[in-house]
């Protein structure tokens, strides 16, 4: 049986683009978010949000037909959720709007839907929504309560984009499908395979919940340990860049790269919710975690002891020192800030240093609320002449271009070893 209509409930990053994905083939597809902004946005055929193609893609699906927003549930065959999983701040998981999208739209199910959970979750997570689903509809059997043939199917299909390159990742990726009995698999296969051009690999719900995990606490626990590689390189006098790309000449080998910490709303969260779930087993997870919120505090000391230098050399009174920052976003070629280690080491440094502090970002037009009294934006080349103290961040285009040369009259902390 073919899916009618497509409703997305949540359109933020994943949820906006999975619309588009079904909309783009056709399908009818009615987005449901609480953000009134982003709802009439998108009628408009626009985006309110940063990704490569995505706006194409939704302005064609709106102006054909195919795609429309909505603040509130409506009847469709499918629901997929895609609201924020955000963690509380005991580094539980805040699993609030879940349950709130689940209540919403719990009103216009009828016999024969199919409802996904696509929102990263802890164990168990799946089964939580459907008895949240079963209570509010008491008048519908959801799979925990009749397997071989409820009202309802339910699966967990979690998400693994990688952002900045969603549009691609969205069609090509394997997707992991957890349904809460086979049928209900089967069912959410279907569904995805209206645009997937990866494999639907089929499990049970409480495996996908914690596949999901397990791949961002794999890539958290591997930048740890480079990073932790980093803290014990500077103290033997080694370079820290050279010694793994030497290590990962050894076939079976792959360490990642050292920042100034791991940021994102992804990799700095997820393991955390295994870390809840099993306190006392999930040590190396949450040492991971602890190592890399640790490195933006200890990138800050490493700025101390260059200013330290840069005084003792100058002659200059730490008043009349300018100290650039290079760059904020959370990672590369983006200018998402958002739980970005880079922006933490600014507002360390600005809020330290008693000079100036200037911070260089090409990919934001204005310095962020946050660090607007403590420094000020400016153009690279302006930092790279006028600075004292340097202070990479983040590895963008635009400063891999400069040369070791532009920068070896200055102190510098290279966190990410592109000017070595
Ligand atoms: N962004 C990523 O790279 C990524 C990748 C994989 C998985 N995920 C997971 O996907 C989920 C969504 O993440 P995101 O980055 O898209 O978040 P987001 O904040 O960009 O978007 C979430 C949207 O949900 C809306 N919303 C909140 N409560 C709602 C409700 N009750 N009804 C309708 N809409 C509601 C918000 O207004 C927002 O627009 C999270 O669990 C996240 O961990 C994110
Ligand atoms: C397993 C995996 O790949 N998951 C991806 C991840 O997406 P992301 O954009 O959050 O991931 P990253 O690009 O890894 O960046 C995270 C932070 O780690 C820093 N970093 C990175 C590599 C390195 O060698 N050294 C570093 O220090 C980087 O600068 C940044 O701060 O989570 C999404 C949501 O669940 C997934 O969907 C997506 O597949």
């Amino acid at each position: 049986m073919s899916f009618r209509t497509i409703s997305v409930i949540g359109l933020g990053y994943i949820g906006l683009p999975t619309a588009a994905a079904f909309a783009s083939r056709q399908q009818h597809v009615v987005g449901i978010d609480i953000n009134a902004h982003a709802v009439e946005t998108i009628n408009r055929g626009e985006i309110h949000i940063v990704e490569p193609d995505l706006d194409t893609v939704v302005k064609q699906a709106v102006q054909q037909g195919f795609l429309r927003a909505a603040t509130q549930p409506v009847a469709a065959d499918a629901f997929l959720i895609a609201v924020p999983t955000p963690f509380k701040g005991d580094h539980q998981p805040d699993m609030t709007y879940v349950q709130a999208a689940a209540l919403s739209l719990a009103p216009v199910l009828k016999p024969g839907d199919l409802v996904i959970l696509e929102s990263t979750s802890p164990v168990g997570a799946t089964e939580q929504m459907a008895d949240w689903l079963a209570e509010a509809r008491p008048d519908l059997s959801f799979p925990q309560q009749q397997p071989n043939s409820p009202d309802i199917h339910i699966a967990y299909c979690p998400e693994r984009v990688l952002p900045g390159q969603v549009m691609v990742e969205l069609i090509k990726n394997d997707r992991v499908i957890g349904g809460m009995t086979p049928a209900c698999s089967e069912r959410a296969s279907e569904l995805y395979r209206i645009f997937l051009e990866g494999e639907c690999v089929v499990t049970n719900a409480r495996t996908a919940e914690m596949c999901k995990l397990t791949e961002n606490s794999f890539r958290d626990v591997n930048i740890a340990f480079a990073n932790e590689l980093s803290l014990i390189c500077a103290q033997q006098g080694i370079n820290v860049w050279e010694l793994i790309a030497l290590a990962n000449r050894h076939p079976r080998v792959n360490i990642l790269q050292p920042g100034p910490g791991v940021g994102g709303h992804c990799i700095a969260v997820d393991p955390w919710f295994i870390v809840a779930q099993n306190p006392e087993l999930a040590r190396l997870i949450r040492t991971a975690r602890e190592v890399n919120d640790a490195k933006p505090h200890w990138v800050l000391d490493q700025v101390k002891a260059a200013v330290a230098d840069c005084l003792s050399e100058s002659g200059k009174r730490a008043s009349e020192l300018t100290i650039a920052c290079f760059g904020l976003a959370f990672k590369p070629n983006i200018d998402d800030l958002r739980e970005s280690p880079a922006m933490e080491v600014a507002h360390l440094v600005a809020s330290w240093h008693s000079g100036t502090t200037w911070v260089v970002e090409p990919n934001v037009q204005q310095i962020p609320a946050v660090l607007a009294s403590e420094a000020t934006l400016v153009t690279l080349d302006q930092a790279l002449t006028q600075a004292d103290v340097l202070v990479m961040l983040v590895d963008h285009h635009a400063f891999k271009a400069v040369s070791g040369e532009q920068v070896s009259q200055r102190w510098v902390v290279d966190t990410k070893g592109v000017w070595r």
